[in-house]
């Protein structure tokens, strides 16, 4: 078929189609070796969520974390002695439009709501957050873990640990309190638990796309404006409408997936 091609063209062609093989073989082993998650952590204003975030994936305590955008950190960490990529939606407090968000909620494989144990109003925004997701999970399992942060603030506690253990138990959910400040290793404990277990359920659902690519693409990936490295990861901030279509999309893959059965 490429007889005709004078031997430079043919050559550069030739060339042309090994870095393409390459390519592919490279994309084809990252594919098959890193399984993908994405956590999205919900919570009222200021109990630490984007604090606890940034204390996972860098091991740091911002103290001062201000924030009136969602944020969507990507980053590769190493669970059980192999590589998750995770990606992980911190819903800011501050643009929230409606009382429960939604769209996050169903972009997630799985969700950390965080409370203040020296804040019972965001202890009851936690319940109702739980409430929600329940309601949400007759549809679609979603992983769940209930967070009670600012443990070293033992003086001024509103929320007793029973009851946040009382509510997680209800709602059949994991429940950890720590404190970011501190350095909690139970923070480590609930994050990993958490990815593991949905890890487990993302990899036995068939994805016929990548939801990060298509992330990537929808804000301009690694090039767009207001990106930052963090510790060997990305961080980019993330409109709601970018979610929209991906939860469009999401719905239609698991229809695929429900009639392909
Ligand atoms: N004492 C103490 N303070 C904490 C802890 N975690 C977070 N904070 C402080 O709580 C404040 C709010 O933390 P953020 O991480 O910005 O809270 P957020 O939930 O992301 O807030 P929004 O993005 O505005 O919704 C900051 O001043 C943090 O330093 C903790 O474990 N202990």
């Amino acid at each position: 078929m490429f007889d005709n091609l004078k031997p430079e063209c043919r050559a550069y062609l030739k060339s042309l189609l090994l870095e393409w093989h390459a390519k592919m073989k490279t994309e084809e082993k990252i594919s098959t070796n890193t399984s993908r998650v994405r956590i999205v952590v919900l919570g009222m204003i200021s109990v630490g969520k984007s604090a606890l975030t940034v204390r996972y994936l860098t091991r740091r305590y911002i103290g001062e974390y201000r924030s009136n955008t969602d944020l969507l950190y990507r980053q590769t960490v190493t669970i059980n002695n192999s590589p998750v990529e995770v990606e992980i939606i911190d819903v800011s407090g501050e643009t929230r439009d409606s009382s429960f968000p939604i769209e996050q909620v169903q972009w997630a494989d799985g969700c950390i709501i965080v409370y203040s144990i020296t804040d019972r109003q965001s202890f009851q925004y936690a319940v109702e957050a739980l409430e929600n997701l329940q309601k949400l999970r007759s549809v679609a399992s979603v992983p769940v873990t209930l967070l009670g942060n600012k443990a070293d603030l033992e003086h001024l506690r509103e929320v007793e640990e029973n009851e946040g253990r009382g509510a997680a138990l209800r709602n059949s959910c994991q429940f950890y309190e720590v404190s970011v400040a501190e350095n909690s290793a139970d923070l480590y404990q609930a994050f990993e638990t958490l990815l593991n277990e949905t890890r487990g359920q993302v990899g036995s659902k068939s994805r016929k796309f990548s939801v990060t690519k298509m992330i990537g693409t929808l804000i301009g990936g690694g090039n767009s404006k207001g990106q930052g490295q963090q510790a060997g990861g990305t961080v980019v901030v993330c409109h709601k409408s970018d979610l929209h279509r991906n939860r469009v999309l999401k719905r239609r893959q698991n229809f695929t997936a429900t009639a392909s059965l």
